[in-house]
Formats: C-alpha cells, sequence, structure tokens
C-alpha cells in the first residue's frame, strides 16, 4: 500500500512535484475514527498552559496546526510533554518560579505559527493578557490573514503595545505587554470568530508576577456588529467551563449595534490562577469527518464516524444535516453517526456556521441533481486560501459551471456525462483543497491532487485513512503528463 507523505510541518514553497489520485470504485462501505480535534486541542492546550496544577490531555490532533502551538508554549516555559503514541498531552504551568525573576524582567520570545489561524490569535490574545515580549511570525500566507480587529480590541486595555505589522492589519504581530488593564473590551467578529474566543480564553490569565487574573473582579467582552462563525464561540464558553473558568453569555439589554456579550470571572482559586488544570478528553475532529460522511453521499456508500454524536461541542457535525437535505439517510447514535449515501439533490445553503465544511459540500454538489448554492460564507477568503474564488477555479476545471458570488458560490453540475474532464486540482497550501477535491476521484477518473503533503496542517494521515476505508490503493507519482478525461463507475 503506498504511503501518505509523512511530516509534520508544511512547507510554503511553491515545490508541487507530486499528486495523490483516488481511484473511482464501487460504494464506500466502512467506519472510521478521525483524529482529535484541532480547535479542541488548541483550545486545550491554551487554557490548561495558563492553569494551576497538570492537565492531561487525551485524544490530541498531532498535526502541524498543533505542533505549532505546543512549540510556542513550551518556548515560552511552559511543560508540555507528549507520550510516545502522541495522542495524549501533559501539561503544567512551572509556576513557581515561572520564569526567573518574573517580576522585574519579562519573557522574550519569537514565535513561528505556520499558517495556524487558531495559534495566532489565541496566543496574541494569551501573551498579551500573560505579558512580555514576544513576536509571532508566519508563512507567506498568514502574513495575508488579517488580524487587525483583535489588536484594536486589546489595544486599549493594555498596559504596553501590540503591533500588527504586515499591510491590512496582519501578522507578524509584535507584542510588549505588561498584562491587561481592568476594562471592558469590543471586537468585531465579521472576519473570524478566532478573535473572539482568543480574548474569551484570555481573560482568565493570570500576568506575570500578579497575584490574581485581571478577571479577577470580572471583564466583559462585547461582540460589535456580526459574529461569523458562532459554534466556535460556544465551543469555546464550554472549554473554559472545563478548565474551571465561569463564563457568562448576554444576549439581552445590549447597545445598539452589539450583538452579544461575555461576562468572564475567574473562580475562586487558592493559587490565583484563573483556570484549574483538569484531565480532558478530545472530540475526534469533526471537520476531518466531513471527508468521510461526503465519501459516503458520493458513492452511495455507508460510512459511520465514531467518537461524534448530535452532541458532540463541535458545530461541524452539522454538515451531516446538509447531506440529509440533499437526500442521504443519517442515522445518529449515542457515539457515531453514519451517512448513507441516496440519490443526491442539489439545496441551497447557509454555511455561515460551518464553513470549513464548504469545500467538502462543493464537491458534493458536483454528483447532485440540479444547481447548489452555498451562502453566508464571505470570510472564506481569509482562510489558508481564498476559499470561494480558488475553488471555483478548480471545480471549473472538471467541467462543472460554477458562480462566484460575495458571500460563496453556485454550483452546477455538468448536464450530461461526458460534461466531465479530469484535471490536476491544485491546492493553494490548504489542506482542505486538497481532501475535499480528492473525493471527486471517487466518482471521476484522473483526477488528480497536487502537493497532497498539505493535508499534514491538520490531518497528516488523511489519505492513509481513506485508502483504508476505500479499501484500495490511491495512484501516488509525480509526472506531469494528464490521463485522458472519462467518467468512472
Ligand atoms: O475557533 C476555531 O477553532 C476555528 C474557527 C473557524 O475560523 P473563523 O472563525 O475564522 O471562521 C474555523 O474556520 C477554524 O478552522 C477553526
Ligand atoms: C481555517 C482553518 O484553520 P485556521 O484558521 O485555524 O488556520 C481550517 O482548519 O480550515
Amino acid at each position: 500500500m503506498n504511503q501518505a507523505p509523512a511530516g509534520n510541518r508544511v512547507s510554503n514553497s511553491d515545490a508541487q512535484d507530486s499528486y495523490v489520485q483516488v481511484v473511482p470504485g464501487g460504494p464506500v462501505l466502512g467506519s472510521i475514527t478521525p483524529p482529535g480535534s484541532k480547535s479542541l486541542t488548541n483550545r486545550a492546550l491554551i487554557c490548561a498552559a495558563f492553569a494551576a496544577g497538570r492537565s492531561r490531555l487525551t485524544g490530541a490532533l498531532r498535526s502541524e496546526d498543533t505542533e505549532v502551538m505546543i512549540e510556542a508554549l513550551q518556548k515560552i516555559g511552559m511543560e508540555v510533554r507528549v507520550d510516545d503514541a502522541g495522542k495524549t498531552i501533559e501539561v503544567a504551568n512551572p509556576q513557581e518560579p515561572f520564569f526567573p525573576a518574573a517580576k522585574s524582567k519579562p519573557a522574550t520570545a519569537s514565535l513561528f505559527i505556520a499558517n495556524s489561524g487558531t495559534t495566532v490569535r489565541f496566543l496574541t490574545a494569551a501573551l498579551s493578557a500573560f505579558g512580555g515580549n514576544y513576536r509571532l511570525t508566519g508563512v507567506p500566507r498568514m502574513h495575508q490573514r488579517p488580524i487587525g480587529d483583535l489588536v484594536q480590541a486589546i489595544q486599549p486595555i493594555l498596559d504596553g503595545s501590540i503591533r500588527a505589522e504586515s499591510p491590512g492589519g496582519c501578522p507578524p504581530v509584535h507584542i510588549d505587554s505588561g498584562g491587561w488593564k481592568p476594562g471592558q473590551l469590543h471586537v468585531a467578529g465579521s472576519v473570524s470568530s478566532q478573535y473572539l474566543s482568543g480574548l474569551m480564553m484570555a481573560a482568565p490569565i493570570r500576568p506575570i508576577g500578579a497575584a490574581k487574573p485581571t478577571v479577577d473582579a470580572g471583564t466583559r467582552i462585547v461582540v460589535d456588529g456580526e459574529l461569523v462563525s458562532r459554534p466556535y464561540v460556544d465551543m469555546t464558553v464550554d472549554v473554559m467551563r472545563s478548565f474551571g473558568a465561569n463564563v457568562t453569555v448576554v444576549s439581552e439589554g445590549l447597545s445598539e449595534g452589539e450583538t452579544i456579550a461575555f461576562e468572564i470571572s475567574a473562580l475562586p482559586q487558592p493559587s490565583g490562577f484563573g483556570y484549574r488544570g483538569c484531565d480532558y478528553c478530545i472530540e475526534p475532529d469533526a471537520s476531518a469527518a466531513s471527508y468521510f460522511w461526503a465519501a459516503a453521499a458520493i458513492s452511495g456508500g455507508r460510512v459511520t464516524v465514531n467518537g461524534l454524536s448530535r452532541r458532540a461541542i463541535q458545530g461541524d457535525v452539522g454538515f451531516v444535516d446538509v447531506l440529509e437535505k440533499m437526500g442521504c439517510e443519517v442515522l445518529h447514535e449515542a457515539d457515531s453517526i453514519t451517512v448513507v449515501g441516496k440519490p443526491l439533490r442539489g439545496v441551497d445553503v447557509d454555511m455561515n456556521a460551518i464553513s470549513d465544511t464548504v469545500q467538502t459540500l462543493a464537491v458534493v454538489a458536483l454528483f447532485a441533481d440540479g444547481p447548489t448554492r452555498v451562502r453566508g460564507v464571505a470570510h472564506n477568503r481569509f482562510k489558508e486560501t481564498d476559499r470561494i474564488g480558488d475553488l471555483a477555479c478548480e471545480l471549473r476545471k472538471l467541467g462543472a459551471q460554477i458562480s462566484e458570488h460575495d458571500d460563496g458560490l453556485s454550483i452546477t453540475p455538468p448536464q450530461q456525462d461526458s460534461g466531465w474532464q479530469g484535471a490536476d486540482l491544485k491546492t493553494y497550501h490548504d489542506h482542505r483543497m486538497a481532501m475535499s477535491l480528492s473525493l471527486a476521484g471517487l466518482k471521476l477518473d484522473a483526477v488528480r491532487i497536487e502537493d497532497p503533503s498539505c493535508t499534514s496542517k491538520t490531518y497528516p494521515e488523511f489519505f492513509a485513512d481513506l485508502e483504508r476505508l476505500l479499501g484500495r490503493p490511491h495512484r501516488w507519482g509525480s509526472a506531469k503528463a494528464k490521463a485522458s478525461p472519462k467518467q468512472g463507475s
């Protein structure tokens, strides 16, 4: 069996000299447990690192996005130990002495966060509250991903300075902080919910040298205007509460233009810390699960994803509701969700809350009867790549008719089998581009995915796991010649 390219770190070079091709076959039948959730792993790492006492995170994700978080926390002096199997992470804040001479000499660190949005946004907020001198840098695309709204939210309550160095308010981020001053924060949420999540998780952090967190008395964080990706904020509340913080959601009595607010205070802790270490069990990644549910939908198969249910903390389990609308049967069990593929119809769907599954849905929509319209995801243009424009560009290469809109796209499959085309599809260093587009190969010949190793951002073993589920090997290679286009089984 061919192996998926290994390695944790994706380079941001333009060298795309390898491809993978999923080979068409019959219905996909089987079950799978995806790796741990990226979003939960990186939240738990933040809360655990700034907690009193030790934490044990089980079922954690090991991939580039969590690796850069772990490395950054280690670099600022936290104890983060990964066990041999790699799925359990022990975290401790060494407390006494935290940093030698912490009171007089704050931490200084240069932190590389590759292209991990959660890491740069959560750490920017957390380190500004913690205090010290930091510079956070990433790959070139990260220096085009906005963080200005977060920087602006922090500035008024910062004892120090914070600055986004690239045009348009993008990283590198420079922080020179003596911690937060007490006060209310205002943040915009129309570009990314990660700014709000970062501020919320930062609020209970005890500044270096302080006896207690700034929020001991309570901090209010107000969202001005639209808030995208709302389920991720609910996830933040859930994880923070698991680590002992007190969070109240305020949706009434707000001023005009304010959408929602969060009141955060630290629970009484003998140590003066805002978080309490704990054993925390991480769910499998629901965004990763979307590829396997989609495989069932596209192939008319039946795939069970273990470890996720309707009650999951991750909003992306809602992807199965969209598949159900398209005609699939969805079976919800206590600890699994099964999708049974049926004839598919196009849908009109707002995916604001589950935007990481837009690319998956777009590929499913290729095989539906009638057009699909995806709405509400203007913020997808700011992710690993422009996930509207670049997605449209690659889907067109297969023969589908795609209209790009400000807030999403419309996908109209070819009317006849002769309308399909084989193609070499670009992935733009975007793991979700690689994982989703590869699924077109379940039905179409000659769909080759360039630079498949970019899945290591969140799912290094994706193609190996897909191979196991399909029960047949993919084709791997580095040849540039195109195979002849025709529809597969
Ligand atoms: O908070 C999180 O863990 C995430 C929030 C989402 O980002 P946006 O809020 O920018 O949509 C999502 O796309 C990302 O993969 C993870
Ligand atoms: C958008 C994503 O990641 P991030 O913003 O955390 O880099 C993603 O994983 O799809």
